[in-house]
């Protein structure tokens, strides 16, 4: 068994086997699978969905999924929300919104299940109809217990330590300047390669009942951001433990509850199909973007689209601010400001958001929602103004992200009452921004 291999190819049909021959040739269900294995199906789509579409994976398992205990529920993280349509878990605001780094609790014992605290989103997952942005803030590993979602697929960008992450099918390690999806119904664990301090954190893009595609490219043409070849999938890596208490934390209609097995989850010896979790690394990223004039729309820069049945607007996009070279002349060159019918949510990994020089921190996030008026504060604008090469590498150790949704966001309850993190004056940074109109100058220009 091998800890870290990985098979390269978005949305490929993969195959993996950890004892020779676990895998049944040709048929899914023989009588008699090799190993005494049990197969079992997981569907990621209808049956019935369009072959582009239709995504499904077959496990040849030690025990089936079904011998676990009763589910009862979890109450240790309430800060865990799902259900936006309910008034008590939400408080919405039509200001801009920034938020501090999220602190890592003091205690140690804090797993990423335990971690995890909702910012936003909107939707509930019964209608397979909204998304959830969460964090996680944690530290220390999972041990004997494990994670499924049935409400949707988790986005996970790591920002501080190193995600060891054992999945039914294998394992998968993900640093900051990398993320992973693990779709739902996929048993998971997150441990961390540990570090001195023990703190950990990231953010989440749940969406409810869908799943992520590869953007289209259309004239950038067969290549280009997002490489197919870089997504890269686990090989088949099983435990068996028996006689043991696995606790398995489900969220299950936005709900954590718990179940009990006498053995480990991860138990998948053989598998085939095509839906699986996956990695990807931004440094793989291959950006593209105007090389004479003008700011071009960040969409240029998604890594990944959940779309929506409009075609073109996406229920989330996961986009990344890369670095990269900007060769533009005579161009207001900064993340333009903007009104958008889209809501943006943000997080930096590391370095410095060209558009906001000094609050906007790793470990934060701001929220710009529809029609809530952004773009660079006071000081990156001035700058800016006075700019005078048209040919720089910017964000040279830097990555910041965004999620971009079609959806009215609601921030949670809990992200509202972060009193210490949530900026008061956030509409400050915009205050001081000069005013150069002069009507009787066309060529007005900041005087110093
Ligand atoms: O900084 C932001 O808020 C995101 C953003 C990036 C960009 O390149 C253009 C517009 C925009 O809102
Ligand atoms: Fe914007």
């Amino acid at each position: 068994m091998k800890d870290y291999e990985y098979q390269a190819g978005f949305g490929n049909e993969f195959q993996s086997e950890a004892l020779p021959g676990a895998l049944p040739e040709v048929q899914n269900t023989p009588q008699h699978p090799p190993y005494g294995l049990y197969s079992e199906q997981l569907n990621g789509s209808s049956f019935t969905a369009p072959r582009s579409h239709n995504l499904r994976t077959w496990l040849y398992k030690i025990h089936p999924a079904t011998m676990q205990g009763p589910s009862v529920p979890y109450t240790k993280n309430l800060r865990l929300v799902s259900n936006f349509l309910d008034e008590a878990n939400v408080q919405i605001s039509a200001s801009q919104l920034r938020w501090m780094p999220f602190d890592i609790p003091k205690s140690k014992g804090v797993d990423f299940v335990d971690g995890l605290t909702t910012i936003c989103g909107t939707g509930e997952p019964t209608l397979a109809s909204g998304l959830a942005i969460h964090v996680y803030t944690s530290t220390s590993n999972m041990d004997n217990r494990a994670f499924v979602n049935s409400d949707g697929d988790f986005l996970i960008v790591p920002q501080l330590g190193i995600l060891d992450i054992q999945t039914e099918f294998g394992k998968l390690l993900v640093q900051p300047n990398e993320f992973c999806v693990i779709p739902r119904g996929i048993h998971f664990k997150v441990n961390f390669v540990e570090t001195l301090e023990h703190q950990y954190r990231g953010y989440i893009l749940e969406v409810f009942g869908r799943h992520f595609e590869l953007p289209d490219l259309g004239p950038i043409g067969a290549n280009g951001l997002a490489n197919r070849r870089d997504f890269l999938y686990p090989v088949a890596c099983y435990e068996h433990i028996e006689n043991v208490e696995y606790k398995i934390i489900q969220k299950f209609q936005g709900v954590l509850f718990e179940t009990t097995k006498k053995h480990s989850p991860f138990d998948v010896v053989s598998w085939h199909g095509n839906y699986l979790p996956f990695k990807y690394d931004f440094s793989k990223f291959c950006p593209v973007n105007s090389v004479l004039f003008d700011h071009i729309d960040p969409s240029i820069f998604t890594v990944l689209t959940c779309k929506s049945e409009t075609p073109g607007t996406a229920i989330a996009d996961f986009v990344i601010f890369p670095p990269r070279y900007s060769t533009q002349e005579n161009t207001f060159r900064l993340p333009y400001f903007h009104r958008n019918c889209m809501s943006e949510f943000m997080g930096l990994i590391f370095g410095e958001y060209e558009g906001k020089k000094n609050a906007f921190l790793p470990g934060g996030a701001s929220l710009h929602q529809i029609m809530v008026p952004h773009g660079p504060d006071a000081q990156a604008t001035a700058q800016e103004l006075k700019r005078k090469d048209s040919n720089v590498k910017i964000a040279q150790s830097a990555m910041a992200f965004m999620f971009e949704s079609m959806f009215m966001l609601k921030p949670t309850k809990w992200a509202m009452s972060l009193s210490d993190k949530l900026e008061k004056d956030y509409y400050k940074v915009w205050e001081n921004i000069e005013i150069l109109f002069d009507p009787s100058n066309r060529n007005a220009i900041p005087k110093s």
